[in-house]
């Protein structure tokens, strides 16, 4: 788990691409600041400043339904870290956190997302009133390059009455194939979504969302996807997309 979580954003890491002056390149580096003292403080004073503490979405909260829970326990049930001194051959499910800023995914993130963009939230993880909009959790396998998210749509996605919003539906399939890509190739993002809405998503349901690794090429990455009833008995939307790997610089250009 921490070794595919630590491929995500790896290129943020220490990498000198952040067009920052020195001092701010350095407090995403924490441990190489022991002996400089003035960054040494200005690292402390950040520290306690910003908490270091972030929520992870993806738990259970009381919104969740029956089948959320159901679908929650089945992949929990197989997911694990590998025993001690052996390999982790990715062969069971891993849950993939979820915060509310995407920058706190990088080491350091937690300054970044303060020195960026004050303001900024994940779009999916922006909504206060739990269980109003996009339930979800992913769930990765290395070994099959695959990714289930269970979702549950909230009813601030409506669109059709009483049915799911095609934007909010396009939001996220984006969002697992995008954390999918990001986890083989990150960071990336979407240069093409072809999406085909098959049949209505009720709102106040859940269905799966999986995504696939096609293949790889150079800076591309290609995943389809398919958005389904749990059972999976109900093809209700497929996916094709594809995602460019990005140098940090290429978001603070505009
Ligand atoms: C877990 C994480 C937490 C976070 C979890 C959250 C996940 C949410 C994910 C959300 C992701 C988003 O919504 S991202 C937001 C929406 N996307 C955007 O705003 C992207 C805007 N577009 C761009 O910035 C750019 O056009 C890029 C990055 C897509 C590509 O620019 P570039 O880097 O200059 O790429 P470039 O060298 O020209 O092209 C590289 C190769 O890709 C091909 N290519 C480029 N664009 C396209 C295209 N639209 N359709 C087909 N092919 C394309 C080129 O032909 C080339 O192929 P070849 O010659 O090599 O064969």
């Amino acid at each position: 788990m921490a070794r595919n979580v630590g491929r995500i954003f790896s290129g943020f890491r220490c990498s000198g691409s952040l067009p920052f002056g020195k001092t701010q390149l350095k407090t995403r580096c924490p441990r190489l600041l022991l002996r400089t003292t003035p960054e040494r403080t200005v690292v402390q004073a950040l520290s306690s400043i910003f908490s270091h503490k972030s929520r992870d979405f993806s738990l259970p909260n009381s919104s969740w339904g029956e089948e959320m829970m159901r679908l929650y326990n089945h992949y929990s049930s197989q997911s694990g870290e590998a025993a001690e001194g052996q390999e982790d051959q990715g062969e069971q499910w891993t849950r993939l956190p979820s915060y509310n800023r995407s920058l706190k995914y990088a080491t350091g993130g937690v300054y970044l997302s303060k020195i960026i963009q004050s303001k900024a939230r994940l779009f999916t993880r922006n909504i206060r009133d739990t269980g109003a909009a996009f339930e979800y959790v992913l769930f990765f396998r290395r070994d099959k390059q695959r990714c289930v998210c269970i979702f549950q749509a909230g009813h601030l996605l409506e669109g059709p009455p009483g049915h799911v919003h095609g934007g909010a539906i396009a939001t996220m399939i984006d969002t697992v194939t995008g954390t999918h890509a990001s986890l083989l190739s990150a960071p990336v993002m979407t240069a093409n979504l072809n999406i085909n809405y098959r049949s209505p998503i009720p709102l106040g349901s859940t269905v799966l969302v999986e995504s696939t690794m096609d293949k790889e090429e150079g800076k591309k990455t290609f995943l389809s996807c398919r958005v389904t009833s749990t059972d999976g008995s109900k093809l209700h939307t497929e996916a094709a997309a594809l995602f460019v790997s990005i140098n940090v610089s290429h978001l603070l250009r505009g």
